[in-house]
């Protein structure tokens, strides 16, 4: 059985006799049969995949990748059990779209860490199955709303390829008269064993900025390991590796677009803070995104526009 979702409603005027009335038209898109339209809340669909290649969840709030586990492998995408589906919230776990800025605003604390994009439903523009996986299109568009908090003219349409790999590919056009400048990432939560056992490999010998603490300049010397909480800006256009020896796999995370690595974990301390992750939540996963941060902002031109994509596959050790 297909479902049939609702992906627009447009409101017009038809002549009526000698006065108009106003309709609505509907718009549907019939889902193919491997996905499910559910609404863990209601009004807060998540598309439930289940195809011979993989299981997957996708949010329409943030466009957001919630779970993904191929074909015969343990959860690769972490998603906390404690994670809050509310509008206007951002789902902890999952692959976030950090977007326009990455992190703090860079002059207005009270401006949303990591931008509005990740919190915000987008909407729905195709979304097919073949043998390989499944191909889903979000977009979402500048409205009285974000130029509040952003004052630019923009569309973005993220493209998702979910199957033994997952690919997230966001595209951010510049539609208005005014060159803009944003930071972005696609902060993949990667499912681990035990962080504690866990090596990131491609980041020897690169800059980076460490924001524990006071924020300073370092070098990586050698690679990187988890012993205290980690919260790092790479200077890195390079694949990396996830090294989990507890779960005796390794994840590959490549990329395009994009000119810094950032490395989080809160550890135990920071993770207590964390109202919506379990206490022991950090031992779980470590975050490696895609991003575009410090040195590496981008700016767009009018009509311009900037592609970031990551690539994550997974293989035994
Ligand atoms: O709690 P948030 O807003 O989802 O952010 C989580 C973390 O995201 C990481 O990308 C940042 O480097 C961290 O500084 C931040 O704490």
């Amino acid at each position: 059985m297909h479902s049939l979702v609702v992906v627009r409603r447009v409101w017009c005027l038809i002549a009526n006799g000698g006065g108009v009335r106003k309709c609505c038209v509907v718009f549907f898109m019939k889902l193919p049969e491997c996905v499910k339209a559910t609404e863990p809340v209601p009004g807060y669909p998540v598309y439930v995949i289940d195809h011979p290649t993989m299981r997957a969840k996708v949010a329409l709030h943030g466009a957001q990748v919630m779970e993904w586990t191929p074909e015969g492998e343990k959860p690769v995408i972490y998603l906390s059990p404690d994670a809050v589906l509310k509008e206007g919230k951002a789902i902890r776990g999952g692959v976030p779209l950090c977007w326009p800025w990455f992190n703090a605003h860079p002059t207005d604390a009270s401006k949303p860490s990591h931008g509005f994009a990740r919190t915000r439903f987008w909407h729905l523009a195709e979304m097919e199955a073949c043998d390989e996986g499944v191909r889903m299109v979000f977009d979402l568009a500048s409205d009285d709303e974000t130029r509040r908090l952003w004052d630019f003219v923009f569309e973005l349409r993220v493209v998702i390829e979910v199957g033994q790999v997952l690919r997230v590919k966001l595209e951010t056009r510049n539609v208005g008269e005014t060159e803009f400048t944003i930071g972005e990432a696609l902060h993949a939560y990667l499912a681990v064993g035990e962080v504690r056992e866990v090596e990131v490999r491609g980041l020897a010998g690169k800059n980076f900025l460490d924001t524990v603490g006071e924020p300073m300049m370092r070098k990586q010397v050698g690679e990187l390991k988890f012993e205290g909480e980690v919260d790092r800006q790479y200077e890195c256009a390079e694949t990396v590796t996830v090294h989990d020896a507890a779960w005796a796999r390794v994840i590959e995370i490549s990329k395009s677009g994009s000119g810094t690595t950032t490395v989080w974990n809160p550890w135990a301390e920071k993770a207590g803070e964390l109202s919506d992750l379990p206490d022991d939540g950090y031992r779980h996963f470590v975050c490696v995104e895609a991003a575009n941060a410090g040195p590496a902002l981008v700016v767009v031109p009018p009509g311009g526009r900037h592609v970031i994509e990551t690539v994550i596959a997974v293989s035994a050790e």
